[in-house]
């Protein structure tokens, strides 16, 4: 089932809905009860009460519905509680009380003061934080982190967000709750996924709350596919299928010093399921796997200007390793409108407004920072816009590549799941060039490519991880990629 994503606004828009339909009591009660039942899990077979902090808005109105079935569940809780300012939290405060939880004041004091505790659940603030922490809650939370850090072994699991952490953005705050597990209420924010941020919230699990499909859709800024989706997507081949029509994949790329690239792009296509691949370069490239074809041109600018585009099932991936020349050369490839993938040294701002519906933009931050013009740290501190920013300027579709990769087409967004960082290597991204590039001439359109491409992908070396961790080379990712093409569609 596809996961959602939202922004603080998106929270904000989806409550307003579900308030004006009468279900956002129920909403926080189902909240609470998820965070009841994460928190056990978080604390199991550790002694002691559990402790719950409430801040004063919805946040902490979880966290109060949360105690209220601790407590009936037997277990001992310890409540600290900022003033509620939220109706939902103050009728959540009076409902403790009336089965007689006592719930004390908030302050850092009060942290500092209760004996060893089983697990805690940070429920001071969540989407509608607005800028740094302050007064008592910034006590609260500096008291949180000190228990913690001093190696109490007390686990914190934060309901929606870190207290203090921004929804909507990969960086931090200096201050914030750290977490040891995040429990993402109704979807995943920003913040939940990406950089700096998303290391604050630790494993992130989603508890989906009973909102309406098309609500969710429609406030939702991107979306996170699941597997079944993806794999449903994925071209199958009948048992007349043969190599001329499984794919044919033309690797555009390779300079002298650069000849490993197109290479690795060239074992990408062939393990994603290109029939055929060939490999054009001015360069002597290496052969990898004797499968792949190679060609060598004296000028492949003056090869592409002869070449007529096929007409049949062929995809380019172009701009690996070539150099210079890869702009001018990613040009004549866009005016023939046919399947192509743009990477590396094709990405370039004087192409802006040239992509068509059936091209592919694969940048990295460092690549997405040239093609917008400003710096990685923009592009790395809001993903998800800086991806929709490329796709509005440059056309087609954008695969802003990172842990994890963001898609966004004309229609909107979406964030893969999983990978390793034992993929932050060279080749990676040559091999997920020329996977795209596969699907493309499989037949896929270009978006759903694109999502299941970066998918295939980020299974494989989550696959491969298993056996080579941090030394996981671009060439253990596609040995793996039929594995992890069944895991998304099942045997073939
Ligand atoms: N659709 C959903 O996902 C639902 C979300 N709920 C919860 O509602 C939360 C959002 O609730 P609210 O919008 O009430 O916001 P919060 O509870 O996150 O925070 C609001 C309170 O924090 C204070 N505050 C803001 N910034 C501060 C700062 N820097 N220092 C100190 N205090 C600060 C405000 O004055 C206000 O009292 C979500 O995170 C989630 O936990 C559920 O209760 C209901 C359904
Ligand atoms: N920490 C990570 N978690 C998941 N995937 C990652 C991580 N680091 C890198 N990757 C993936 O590896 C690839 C790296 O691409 P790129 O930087 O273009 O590599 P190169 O230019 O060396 O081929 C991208 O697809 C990216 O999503």
């Amino acid at each position: 089932m596809t996961e959602h994503v939202f922004t603080a606004a998106g929270i904000r828009a989806l409550d307003v809905r579900l308030d004006a339909a009468g279900l956002l009591e129920l909403a926080m009660e189902e909240a609470g009860r998820a965070s009841a039942a994460a928190l056990l899990d978080l604390a199991a077979g550790r002694p002691g009460p559990l402790a719950l902090l409430a801040g004063g808005g919805a946040n902490g109105g979880d966290a109060l519905v949360a105690a209220r079935h601790l407590h009936a569940a037997g277990r001992e809780v310890q409540v600290l509680a900022a003033p509620g300012t939220h109706p939902l939290t103050q009728r959540n405060r009076e409902r403790l009380a009336a089965v007689g939880v006592e719930v004390q004041r908030l302050s850092a004091a009060a942290v500092r003061a209760l004996p060893p505790v089983a697990a805690w659940a940070d429920g001071l603030l969540g989407t509608g934080v607005s800028g740094e922490l302050r007064g008592e809650l910034a006590g609260a939370v500096q008291a949180l982190n000190a228990r913690a850090g001093q190696g109490s072994g007390e686990p914190v699991l934060a309901l929606d967000l870190p207290s203090g952490l921004p929804a909507d953005r990969a960086s931090a705050p200096p201050l914030t709750v750290q977490a040891t597990r995040t429990l993402a209420l109704s979807g995943y924010k920003p913040a939940h996924l990406f950089g700096e941020a998303a290391e604050r919230c630790g494993p992130v699990a989603l508890a989906r709350l009973a909102v309406p499909p098309a609500w969710a859709d429609a406030e939702a800024k991107a979306t996170r596919p699941s597997d079944t989706e993806l794999g449903a997507w994925l071209p199958r081949r009948t048992a007349s299928t043969h190599k001329g029509t499984a794919g044919r994949v033309w690797v555009v790329g390779g300079s002298a010093g650069m000849e490993g690239a197109p290479a690795m792009a060239g074992v990408g296509a062939l393990r994603a399921g290109a029939g055929l691949v060939t490999l054009h370069s001015e360069a002597e490239l290496p052969l990898p796997m004797p499968e792949l074809m190679r060609t060598r041109h004296a000028d492949l600018g003056a090869w592409l200007a002869r070449e007529q585009p096929r007409p049949d099932a062929l995809a380019l991936a172009l701009g690996m390793g070539l150099g210079p020349q890869a702009p001018a050369l990613a040009r004549v490839a866009l005016s023939w409108n046919i399947p192509t993938v743009l990477d590396a040294d094709a990405l370039q701002p004087e192409l802006s407004g040239l992509g068509h519906s059936r091209c592919l933009w694969t940048p990295h931050p460092g690549e997405a920072a040239r093609l917008l013009e400003c710096t990685v740290a923009e592009v790395t501190a809001d993903p998800l816009s800086a991806a929709a920013t490329l796709q509005q300027r440059y056309g087609g579709v954008v695969v802003l590549k990172g842990g994890p990769s963001v898609v966004a087409w004309a229609g909107g967004l979406s964030v893969s799941r999983g990978g390793h960082p034992g993929m932050a290597s060279a080749g990676m991204g040559d091999t997920l060039a020329g996977i795209l590039a596969a699907l493309l001439a499989a037949g896929m359109d270009s978006r759903q490519a694109a999502q299941a491409g970066v998918r295939l992908h980020a299974r494989a070396g989550e696959r491969a991880a298993q056996r080579f961790g941090y030394g996981l080379s671009a060439s253990d990712v596609a040995a793996e990629l039929g594995g992890a093409w069944a895991d998304l569609s099942g045997p073939v």
